[in-house]
């Protein structure tokens, strides 16, 4: 499980984030909504250990990114920025590294290689050096490497932005077949047809804050809208998000 509790994060004395919580279940696909500039990539980027809360924590299982960054590394995979590739390095070389850093080697590390080759159709590019890879092709080359080490949570943010029909389907596919094994998924999207088909539960946020939380159907039903588009408007636009703007604004 993954647990935000009482996040607050301010940039030059903006607040970002205000006493965000919520809990993220094993085994479910979560997503995580909001307009632009609600919090999204700030929230994430904190349980990825990559930006530090001002004061609040988070569990990624049993470890706290701030205080044990290796800890909650090795379990959790992360697929954020597609640019961030070594473009010198072929497929296979990038993801040996990666799983290198999380401690695999000797068989353990050729099984944990074969299978994301196999799981994420890389044969084709394995020995292509990732300069000039699509936006797909990056996609499935930054999957693999979040998952080489099995990890039991997965984070993606905005995992379908220039993603083509092909390259969507292979990673919703990959979603499915994780959450079935039981692994804690959380992802952002403004797509609203995917997060609708996708989530088992929705998280809204609007100013820092979380302003909706449940399935999209117990969304729909307290928003009384009948498709997650409406529900999503209602929640992030509506009464609840204008008043957790007031809130936010500096006195
Ligand atoms: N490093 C930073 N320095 C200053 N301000 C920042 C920084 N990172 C984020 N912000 C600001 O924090 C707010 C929230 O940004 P964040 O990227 O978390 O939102 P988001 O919900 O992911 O938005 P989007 O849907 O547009 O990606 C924005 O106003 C953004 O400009």
């Amino acid at each position: 499980m993954i647990r935000v509790e009482n996040i607050s994060k301010s940039f030059a004395g903006t607040p970002v984030l205000r006493n965000l919580s919520f809990d993220v279940p094993d085994g479910r696909i979560t997503a995580l909504l909001g307009a632009n500039g609600a919090g999204k990539t700030s929230c994430l980027r904190i349980i990825c250990g990559l930006l530090k809360a001002d004061s609040g924590r988070v569990l990624v299982g049993d470890a706290d990114p701030a205080l044990d960054p290796m800890g909650a590394r090795r379990q959790l995979g992360v697929v954020g920025d597609r640019e961030g590739l070594y473009e010198r390095l072929t497929v296979r070389e990038y993801l040996e590294i990666f799983a290198r850093m999380q401690g695999l080697g000797g068989t353990a590390l050729a099984e944990a290689l074969a299978a994301v080759r196999e799981e994420l159709e890389l044969a084709a590019l394995w020995d292509r050096r990732t300069k000039g890879f699509s936006q797909g092709e990056r996609m499935k080359v930054s999957l693999a490497r979040a998952l080489v080490h099995r990890p039991q949570h997965l984070i993606l943010d905005e995992p379908t932005r220039g993603l083509d029909v092909l390259a969507v389907r292979l990673l919703r596919k990959t979603l499915l077949r994780l959450r079935a094994a039981g692994t804690t998924i959380l992802f952002s999207s403004h797509v609203m047809p995917e997060v609708a088909e996708l989530s088992d539960r929705v998280l809204v946020m609007a100013a820092g804050q979380v302003v909706g939380a449940g399935t999209p159907e117990q969304l729909a039903a307290e928003t009384g809208c009948s498709t997650l588009e409406d529900s999503f408007v209602a929640l992030a636009y509506g009464q609840r998000a204008s008043a957790a703007r007031v809130e936010g604004e500096p006195a």
